[in-house]
């Protein structure tokens, strides 16, 4: 193989860094030289940086090393502007260090890193860390070949269902949400999508590499084939893929401080009887909406593990003062959510449906109940209940203000975890996927091949 050199930026957030660490972390593996970069500000935050041969750190200034409050749209602009500068010096820096780099590799967000790819003559790959089903969506909507209705102004409105060849028709609710004018992230996540695919459009050679496997995601990836794309995921820690207990158990890289409590909690509760509660690292959810999920799951009288964000100690006891939970439950403000979902403890999880969590419930075999938050998070529900059947999506009442009630969460809690056919359809199909998962990444796996194409493709 040729030596290759990866750049690999993401920004500093969770669900992102996830994915794009442990791409790093397997083509290091695979003997190529990586480095991980991230803005100045957030490198600061990453803890348990993962140490593998061949794996190195970066950081480049975006302009906003003090971290002081910006706007997201100016945020973004001066990314590129400042980001840009500072990524070419750094690629300097490598070949004068006889480091030359190879390739760049970037992800959401970073759309600019395939034109300083262009401008210094080095090839780039996308790495798409949300589904390929919310991609087909972004591609249908900002294609210029397929003459998108956003491929050059978001002024017109959607009209519903958008139907996708061989897919469930979409309707305003099941799309990523910032898709829709009226949400907040839209005046600037809908610019930097059509960026995204356009620039995709516009290489003679496109690279992207999606984390997703091809037998969960078949129909969509077939739609996106024409911008070069391949699945090579589940993008997780390879001791949950292998079963090699001894390395790579954490993705590392986490930007909020662990629990060390919870671990022996868990071990003191039955097979398949905790109910695991997290809705991602960015979602804020309202007081309202925790309120009827703590009262559902107080009433469902099953032990629950349930992630409520804080990175102080303080604020974990304030949590448990608050809550009142005499032992029938857990809050933590974070804890390693691959490890939790691996652990026999665990019989449903009710998640935000982020597309990272999403994925990993599957590969851990764990159902799903789906609370969506925002982003693509509704058409990840979508996939788990009308084409996977590995989850439930929570139902809001018509006039509710979109909060999922106790009872609906107390239903869903029985269908999922209670011994009716539903249940038993929904578990063996978790299976079914979970078993696909572990083909795709074995050697000789569509993941693994992928990769290994990619890399002779260089
Ligand atoms: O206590 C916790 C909670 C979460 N996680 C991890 O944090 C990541 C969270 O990622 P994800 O489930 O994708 O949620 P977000 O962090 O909210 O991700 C954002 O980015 C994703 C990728 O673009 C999108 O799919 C989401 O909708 C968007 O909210 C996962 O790897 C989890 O394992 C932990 O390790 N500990």
């Amino acid at each position: 193989m040729k030596h290759h050199h990866f750049i690999i930026i993401s920004l500093p957030i969770q669900g992102h860094i996830n994915p794009t660490l442990q791409l790093a972390k397997n083509l290091s593996r695979a003997g190529a030289r990586c480095t991980f970069v991230t803005t100045v500000n957030g490198f600061r935050e990453l803890n348990d940086l993962p140490s593998i041969d061949g794996l190195f750190y970066a950081s480049i200034s975006d302009g906003n090393d003090g971290a002081a409050k910006m706007d997201f749209g100016d945020y973004l602009k001066q990314l590129k502007r400042v980001g840009s500068e500072n990524l070419k010096k750094l690629i300097d820096k490598y070949a004068g260090d006889g480091h030359p780099v190879t390739c760049l590799v970037y992800t959401f967000i970073w759309p600019w890193v395939a034109e300083v790819a262009r401008e210094i003559n080095l090839p780039s790959a996308f790495l798409a860390i949300q589904s390929a089903t919310a991609f087909a969506i972004y591609h249908h909507l900002f294609s210029i070949n397929n003459n998108g209705v956003y491929s050059s102004t978001s002024e017109i409105e959607l009209s519903f269902p958008i139907k996708l060849p061989e897919l469930p028709l979409f309707l305003r609710d099941d799309i990523p949400s910032f898709l829709l004018q009226n949400d907040p992230y839209s005046s600037f996540m809908i610019p930097v999508m059509r960026e995204h695919i356009q620039n995709l459009e516009h290489d003679p050679n496109p690279r992207v590499l999606i984390n997703t496997f091809d037998k969960l995601e078949e129909k969509s990836l077939k739609i996106l084939d024409k911008i070069g794309i391949c699945s090579i995921g589940p993008l997780v820690p390879s001791a949950f893929l292998d079963g090699n207990e001894l390395e790579d158990k954490s993705f590392g890289g986490d930007l909020f401080e662990k629990s060390e409590t919870y671990c022996q909690w868990l071990d003191s509760k039955p097979e398949c009887s905790v109910v695991y509660v997290a809705f991602g690292s960015i979602a804020v959810v309202k007081e309202e909406q925790k309120e009827e999920v703590l009262q559902g799951l107080l009433e469902s009288e099953r032990p629950f593990l349930w992630v409520i964000r804080s990175s102080k100690e303080d604020d974990k006891k304030k949590n448990d003062e608050i809550y009142g939970l005499n032992g029938k439950g857990m809050i933590v403000p974070w804890c390693s959510q691959i490890e939790v979902l691996f652990h026999k403890s665990i019989g449903c999880f009710v998640s935000h449906c982020g597309w990272n969590s999403t994925l990993e419930s599957t590969v851990a075999g764990v159902p799903l109940i789906g609370v969506p938050q925002l982003s693509d998070q509704m058409t990840n529900i979508k996939m788990v209940e009308e084409v996977w059947g590995t989850g439930v999506r929570a139902r809001v009442e018509e006039g509710g203000g979109g909060i999922v009630k106790r009872e609906e969460l107390k239903r869903c809690l029985e269908v999922l975890m209670g011994d009716g056919e539903k249940g038993n359809e929904i578990r063996r199909n978790v299976k079914k996927y979970r078993d696909l998962a572990m083909e795709a990444v074995k050697v000789g796996g569509s993941s693994h091949n992928n990769l290994n194409k990619f890399l002779e493709s260089l």
